[in-house]
């Protein structure tokens, strides 16, 4: 085992229907034969890259293979199971709920086999905590969006602490951010946590700077935020003013192309600020990757060491949306694990 998956992570940026494994996703073509569906369809292979319209149209792919609540289940377990062999010991899901009039699947039984698999895994012992947040697709418009929010609140009232939040994401070209306002801030109002997908696509300060008058809990990519990108230093000093951390994905903002190398990643910027940046996968299965494969990135593009990666991964634990006991309970497994670690790589514990 890698320093990499050895070290004790947590995932806030995970797509349920994007982090599906080569394994599962085998598993579902074969039970599909009839759709033709084939694997270079489903993912980004190493090397390979898509324009960001390719990469939704494969999302689309993906959506054909997961169609009945046995297969959100299934998937759900996997992708649990495959964080937690990963080394990862607290996850945040994300998925939209869909309807399905062939299987009878409806979006709140979409949400009950997802927080079902998420039972499942904690009664038979699977080392990871893992919490869901319903996700808001923007091409779908403000109405669901509102429905989405409704839905969420059923679940986070009666499922005593699975459900955490909601997410607004979808392709960032379509709709705009004034139709997800209001039901963001119902979201909030309900008590509910807001992670935002946010300058994804560059041109979008406008936008940018209507859902930090939210403000958001935590932003999805921020690629084009600062003033280097297009963005602007009024942006950023919103955030830092507001200390809003950052999910980066390496590996799908290379593949998607919205970064053009990992040394350009604005990682580097906000790291460079000292700014809360928490490294993340998006969609591990989609992006051919895994959070020990990011953090080894990180390590290496940006030359960091081993104590400021295991930094990374611990401050973390200060942006998931669980409540303080929860994080609290992280915080005292990272540091049981964290001398055993650094023995066995033979690294000075600062
Ligand atoms: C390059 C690229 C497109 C990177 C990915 N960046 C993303 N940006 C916005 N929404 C996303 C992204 N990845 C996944 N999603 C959302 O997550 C869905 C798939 O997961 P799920 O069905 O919600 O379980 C997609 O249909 C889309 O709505
Ligand atoms: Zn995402």
């Amino acid at each position: 085992m890698s320093f990499y998956q050895a070290l004790p992570k947590v995932e806030l940026h995970a797509h349920l229907n994007t982090s599906i494994s080569t394994t599962t996703m085998e598993k579902l073509i074969q039970q599909k034969p009839h759709l033709n569906i084939q694997h270079n369809m489903t993912a980004i292979r190493k090397g390979q890259k898509r324009t960001m319209d390719e990469c939704f149209e494969m999302f689309k792919v993906i959506h054909q293979l997961t169609v009945s609540i046995e297969d959100i289940f299934m998937v759900a377990k996997e992708v649990i199971k495959e964080f937690a062999a990963d080394g990862v010991k607290y996850l945040e899901l994300r998925s939209t709920p869909r309807e399905e009039s062939t299987t009878g699947m409806t979006k709140k039984s979409y949400v009950e086999a997802i927080l079902e698999a998420i039972k499942q895994c904690k009664r038979e012992g699977v080392d990871i905590d893992v919490k869901f947040l319903l996700s808001i697709d923007r091409r779908h418009g403000p109405v669901v969006a509102m429905e989405t929010v409704k839905l969420a609140e059923e679940f986070f009232a009666s499922t005593d602490g699975l459900v955490v939040g909601v997410d607004l994401s979808g392709d960032p070209a379509v709709e705009h951010a004034k139709n997800y306002i209001a039901p963001l801030q119902a979201a909030r109002n309900i008590g509910l946590k807001l992670a935002v997908h946010m300058a994804e696509i560059p041109h979008q300060n406008e936008e940018v700077e209507m859902f930090l008058g939210l403000p958001p809990d935590r932003i999805g990519h921020g690629t084009f935020l600062h003033p280097e990108v297009g963005g602007s230093e009024y942006l950023v000093d919103i955030i830092i003013k507001h200390q809003i951390p950052i999910e980066l994905c390496l590996t799908s903002n290379l593949k998607g192309q919205t970064v053009s190398s990992y040394d350009q990643h604005h990682f580097k910027y906000w790291y460079n600020r000292g700014h809360s940046c928490v490294i993340c996968t998006d969609g591990k299965g989609a992006f051919a990757s895994d959070l020990s494969q990011e953090y080894q990135i990180a390590e290496t593009t940006f030359n960091l060491s081993k104590a400021q990666i295991w930094d990374i991964s611990y401050q973390s634990i200060n942006h998931i949306f669980a409540p303080v006991s929860v994080k609290s309970d992280l915080k005292r497994l990272w540091k049981d694990l964290k001398p055993g670690l650094f023995n066995q790589y033979e690294l000075q514990i600062a």
